[in-house]
């Protein structure tokens, strides 16, 4: 029979004294900063799910630890991390106000999805407000600064939530807006490591590996990267130790993790799902996809301002990871909130490719792939509701395009090309429109 997992169980260390807060407890976090802060002892999470309330129990039984899965095309490593010292559901408020308020706590990670960033009226029950409500709470308590860490793919997410955060505040007092504008920091990052949902197989991997029923193991990738720029008032962990890069400037970082990896993901999604494609790594041996693949990182290369032997080495080693077997990631999890993705892995290659009247093939089957997905697929997306109607509509290019981006509706070329690439991906799954 297998050991439960506990830290008497696993002989790790007792968790470590809450100095870091973390929002949006799901695969990544835990594959990626939590993996970083093991680096530092001296350093423990709160971390706190948006919506789920099982994770965290399960995380608490577990005196906050789970197995991380490291997996390449053929072994796999199991380490047992131990970075997190409390999980909480998010609907523990009061936790969650005390822990934001201690002047212990220096800093607030955040994945909470791309959508999460959008504030549109009242923001209560939002994670931007859950956010402000902490924040509004540290005032209260004597103002101590703290760092605000988003780690989602967003270009500039920083400076992303800091307008998230000042539009929420709009109605809050002068004094705290003042306050959050000199002593609450945000930092940019960008963050990198393929982390796909775990699956029922996981879990039964997991008691293989490590001896221990584990209820809550991640798999993840060798790969992984964590550039930051932005102040840390309050200090921040050694997360150095682990391979952290501080840098003063991320934008060409962003273009290539946007653009190469998430750019490559959202054609593979889109297109591979029109295809019939399940997973990433079947997606990226398909001969059609593949081509599509290699001319989106051609084009995406002429407009990116690193290096060309850095973006060369860069691609080539994205389509190792993207062929590895070892994490399977499915094309549908990739494909959610379109609506959010679209416009910073896809439209400033192609709006860059349109300033110079070209028309460039693998951005066109990425927006095509989107409408097919819009018209026959499951689709979560915080704008389902408008575009599901309009991808079903007679003008269904034009309607959708335009709900992304008006330039993008007028441009009539454009307009039909996409509507001949939907009818290639049909014709080529053999299906008629
Ligand atoms: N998984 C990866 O490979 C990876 C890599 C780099 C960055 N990221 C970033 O991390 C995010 C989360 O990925 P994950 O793998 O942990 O996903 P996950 O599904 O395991 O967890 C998502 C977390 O976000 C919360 N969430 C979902 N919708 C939300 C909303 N509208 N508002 C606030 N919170 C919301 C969920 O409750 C959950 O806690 C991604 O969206 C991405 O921005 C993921
Ligand atoms: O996590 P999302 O939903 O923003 O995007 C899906 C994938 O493109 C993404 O998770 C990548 O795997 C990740 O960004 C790799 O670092």
């Amino acid at each position: 029979m297998t050991a439960r997992l506990t830290r008497a169980s696993a002989g790790v260390r007792p968790p470590a004294p809450v100095r870091a807060v973390h929002l949006g407890l799901g695969a990544f976090h835990r594959a990626h900063q939590a993996a970083y802060t093991m680096a530092d002892p001296d350093w423990g999470v709160a971390a706190y799910t948006f919506r789920n309330t099982e994770l965290p129990r399960t995380l608490t039984e577990q005196d906050g630890l789970f197995s991380l899965q490291v997996r390449d095309d053929g072994d796999t490593e199991a380490v047992i991390v131990d970075a997190i010292s409390r999980a909480h559901p998010g609907c523990d408020s009061e936790q969650w106000l005390a822990d934001l308020a201690s002047p212990e706590v220096a800093l607030l990670t955040l994945t909470i999805t791309e959508a999460g960033y959008r504030v549109s009226g009242d923001p209560d029950g939002t994670a931007i407000g859950r956010v402000l409500a902490g924040l509004r709470g540290r005032y209260r308590a004597g103002g101590a600064p703290i760092a605000l860490v988003p780690c989602d793919n967003l270009p500039g997410n920083g400076g992303v939530l800091r307008e998230a955060i000042r539009t929420a505040a709009a109605r809050e007092d002068a004094g705290f807006r003042a306050w959050a504008e000199d002593q609450v920091s945000f930092v940019d990052t960008v963050v990198d490591r393929i982390t796909p949902a775990t699956t029922e197989q996981d879990l039964a991997t997991a008691a293989q590996l490590t001896g221990f029923e584990d209820r809550a193991p991640v798999v993840t990738e060798p790969f992984s990267e964590w550039l930051l720029a932005g102040d840390f008032p309050l200090g921040r962990p050694a997360w150095e130790e682990a391979g952290a890069r501080f840098v003063d400037d991320l934008a060409a970082y962003e273009q290539r993790k946007l653009w190469f990896l998430n750019g490559a993901h959202t054609l593979l999604a889109y297109a591979g799902l029109a295809l019939g494609c399940a997973t990433v790594d079947e997606a990226v041996r398909h001969p059609v996809l593949a081509r599509l693949t290699a001319l989106w990182w051609d084009v995406a290369s002429r407009h990116a301002s690193l290096r060309a032997q850095e973006l060369a080495d860069y691609r080539q080693r994205l389509l190792l990871r993207f062929s590895s077997r070892g994490v399977r990631h499915n094309l549908l999890q990739i494909a959610s909130d379109g609506s959010q993705k679209i416009p910073a892995r896809i439209l400033p290659v192609l709006l860059a490719e349109r300033a110079a009247q070209r028309m460039p093939d693998a951005p066109v089957a990425a927006l095509a792939g989107w409408l097919i997905h819009l018209r026959e697929n499951p689709v979560t997306d915080p704008c389902a509701d408008e575009l599901v109607p309009l991808a079903r509509s007679a003008d269904a290019v034009r309607a959708v395009l335009s709900a992304v981006d008006s330039s993008l509706a007028e441009d009539r070329e454009l307009v039909a090309a996409v509507g001949d690439h939907v009818q290639r991906l049909r014709e080529a799954t053999g299906r008629i429109a």
